[in-house]
């Protein structure tokens, strides 16, 4: 369970978050929705440890933590909203980077790529650079990369805004078959009708208020 406890986090005058709390369930999916400059990304980024928030506790499974260190350890991921995959590299080196960088051997850094390649169609794409790919496998691709530490958390930000609505039942698709295996998600979302089709729960962005 990640549990977000008194979260607040101010630019310059700005109150974007104020004392938000939040939990998410071990399995289930939270989608944080909420108009553009809401906070949405900024949250996303506190629990992903990217971002620092001014107040306020992260707690993974009941104790206290620090996120930065949960995605270090690779038990929680995160898919960005511009992929930031890694262009000098193939697609099979963007999923096996993370992997043999924390210590797994090429070898099995190798067998789960080819894993989630076959699961993701990406398989045909394999010694592609990230510039040839979609819209839609660059998606997959960072999905397949986060997912290349076997995360226990997977956090996504705006992961269909460059899809069209094919691709985009797709990504629930992929979602919910993630669920399906246990994964706890965090998906931040402008799409309400995407945000309905994956989350258990909902959570609109309280707007947020001048200091
Ligand atoms: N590093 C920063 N320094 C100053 N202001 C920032 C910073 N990051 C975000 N902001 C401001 O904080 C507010 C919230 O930004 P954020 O990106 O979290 O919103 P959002 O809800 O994700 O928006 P969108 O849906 O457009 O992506 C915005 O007004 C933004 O300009």
């Amino acid at each position: 369970m990640l549990e977000l406890s008194g979260i607040s986090k101010q630019f310059g005058s700005r109150n974007i978050l104020n004392g938000l709390n939040l939990t998410v369930p071990d399995g289930q999916t939270l989608a944080i929705v909420g108009p553009s400059g809401v906070g949405k990304t900024t949250l996303l980024r506190i629990i992903a440890g990217l971002e620092s928030a001014d107040a306020g506790t992260i707690a993974w499974d009941g104790q206290a933590t620090i996120p930065e260190q949960l995605r270090e350890q690779g038990i929680l991921g995160v898919v960005f909203q511009g992929f930031e995959l890694f262009p000098q590299y193939t697609v099979r080196r963007n999923i096996t980077l993370a992997p043999t960088l924390t210590g797994a051997t090429k070898a099995a850094a190798d067998a789960r790529a080819n894993t989630l390649m076959e699961q993701l169609e990406l398989t045909d794409q394999a010694d592609a650079y990230p510039y040839t790919l979609s819209g839609g496998q660059k998606q997959r691709v960072a999905i397949a990369r986060a997912l290349a530490l076997d995360p226990q958390v997977l956090l996504y930000d705006e992961p269909t805004s460059a899809l069209d609505p094919a691709l985009r039942d797709n990504v629930a698709a992929l979602v919910n078959q993630l669920k399906q295996g246990g994964m706890t998600q965090v998906v931040v979302t402008h799409d309400m009708d995407f945000a309905r089709s994956v989350a258990d729960n909902v959570f609109t962005m309280p707007t947020g208020t001048e200091a």
